[in-house]
């Protein structure tokens, strides 16, 4: 049986290194992601005065419950969302000025709704750039709190920033929200939040933290379980099987779901409660399907659509478009370049069956098109990405781990289904 090792969730990671940041002592994060999104973050960290302590297997956290030790920092967030959204409100909570700079990718996405609540709240914001995104200043003598509103449609990341600093507010925080995407992440938030002590309710769009403050914790980072849909998505496109360990009904991690994507296309799926297995049947059937609450893995079913009997039409993924790269155009793209006909609207697209055509992929520097479409080249094998590396952000190690997969199912995966 082919286990892949998974290297840790991206989003427990950077919540687990906020938290022990915030907390009232030393907090360990075992089997920590090692990656350009984390490092980004614990760098951030470490600029704003916090004690890092990195091994491999191995980070811990210094905390400080009143806000950064530094008073004054800059903090450049790379290509990282976690960090160009969550680290800003941290700062908040404490006494100083802090400058946040990213990528130019980085600086391309939205950051607004975070900047407006944090105002509302009291912070000193400025944009240095231009409106609505990095690069900021903010200003803070720390956060009275009450209720703000705010509009999480486009990323739930603002509304997970906003939560996370609640219980370092000085009366508590309500927080009464108009829209939300992604929200298996706000519960993990609050799942996360919990574990390191805190006390919130949410009742359906309003959300209240008490100031209570976090403490120190030991929390062990489950696998990625977004990096395991293209280990799942291989195997259902083979007819092979792969499990992964670790993963299972207990996690947080809403992207579990994409292998009820794949059971709903054909394939064989166990969902335990310490492993996920995927094993392809040698069909894939087309599907309509709302990716709203799972929208990372929208470019994993697009890369492997062509390959299913009927169409593949994913819908509700606007979001999508603000990510590393506007990844509904991208798969489009992409596809197109392989020659499979595709439609495509606002926020969904539209996949026909077709037997793909060698062509040079247009990563767009983003990990997940190119994790994507390393998928579809277990099916062409001339494909080729123009940016292999651009998977550092989240999987340094991908295409070795997908290449050691593959040595261990045989030769015979090129075939897939039949
Ligand atoms: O909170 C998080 O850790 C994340 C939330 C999601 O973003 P959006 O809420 O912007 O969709 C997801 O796409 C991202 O990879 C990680
Ligand atoms: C959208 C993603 O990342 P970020 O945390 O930068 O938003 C992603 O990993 O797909």
């Amino acid at each position: 049986m082919a286990v892949v090792r998974v290297p840790g969730s991206k989003s427990t990671t950077a919540r687990s290194l906020f938290l022990s940041a915030c907390a009232d002592g030393r907090s360990t994060l075992r089997y920590p992601l090692v990656s350009d999104d984390t490092e980004a973050f614990a760098e951030g960290l470490g600029a704003l005065g916090f004690g890092v302590h990195r091994s491999a297997d191995e980070w811990s956290v210094d905390g400080n419950a009143s806000g950064p030790p530094a008073g004054e920092a800059d903090v450049y967030c790379r290509d990282s969302g976690t960090t160009a959204r969550f680290l800003p409100a941290l700062t908040a909570a404490g006494r100083g000025t802090y400058r946040f700079d990213a990528s130019a990718q980085m600086r391309r996405r939205p950051i607004g709704p975070v900047v407006e609540a944090l105002r509302a709240l009291g912070a000193r914001v400025r944009y240095l750039g231009a409106e609505g995104h990095l690069p900021i200043e903010v200003a803070s003598d720390g956060l009275e709190g009450g209720t703000v509103g705010m509009d999480a449609g486009l990323s739930s990341q603002f509304l997970t920033a906003l939560l996370m600093v609640g219980p370092l507010t000085r009366r508590g925080l309500r927080i009464e929200i108009t829209d939300l995407v992604s929200e298996p992440y706000v519960e993990m938030t609050l799942a996360l939040m919990r574990e390191f002590g805190a006390v919130v309710r949410r009742d359906g769009m309003r959300f209240d933290v008490e100031p209570t403050g976090y403490r120190a914790r030991e929390h062990a980072v489950e696998p990625d379980a977004s990096t395991s849909s293209y280990f799942f998505a291989a195997a259902a496109l083979t007819g092979q099987r792969v499990t992964v360990p670790g993963l299972g009904t207990e996690s947080p991690q809403g992207d579990v779901q994409f292998a009820e994507v794949l059971r709903a296309m054909g394939a064989d799926v166990a969902i335990g409660r310490d492993a996920v297995t995927v094993a392809g049947t040698g069909r894939l059937r087309g599907i309509d399907v709302n990716m709203r609450d799972i929208s990372d893995t929208m470019p994993t079913l697009a890369a492997i659509a062509p390959f299913a009997d009927g169409p593949v039409r994913i819908t509700d993924v606007h979001n999508t478009r603000v990510k590393e790269c506007d990844r509904l155009d991208a798969c489009a793209e992409n596809l197109r370049r392989l020659g499979v006909p595709v439609a495509e609207g606002r926020d969904w697209i539209e996949i026909a069956p077709a037997a793909p055509r060698p062509a040079v992929i247009a990563c767009r520097d983003d990990h997940r098109i190119a994790m994507s479409f390393s998928v579809t080249a277990i099916r062409v094998p001339e494909l080729e990405l123009d940016n292999p590396g651009c998977v550092r952000k989240t999987f340094p190690e991908f295409h070795d781990a997908l290449a050691d997969l593959r040595a261990r199912w045989g030769a015979d995966v090129g075939d897939g289904n039949r």
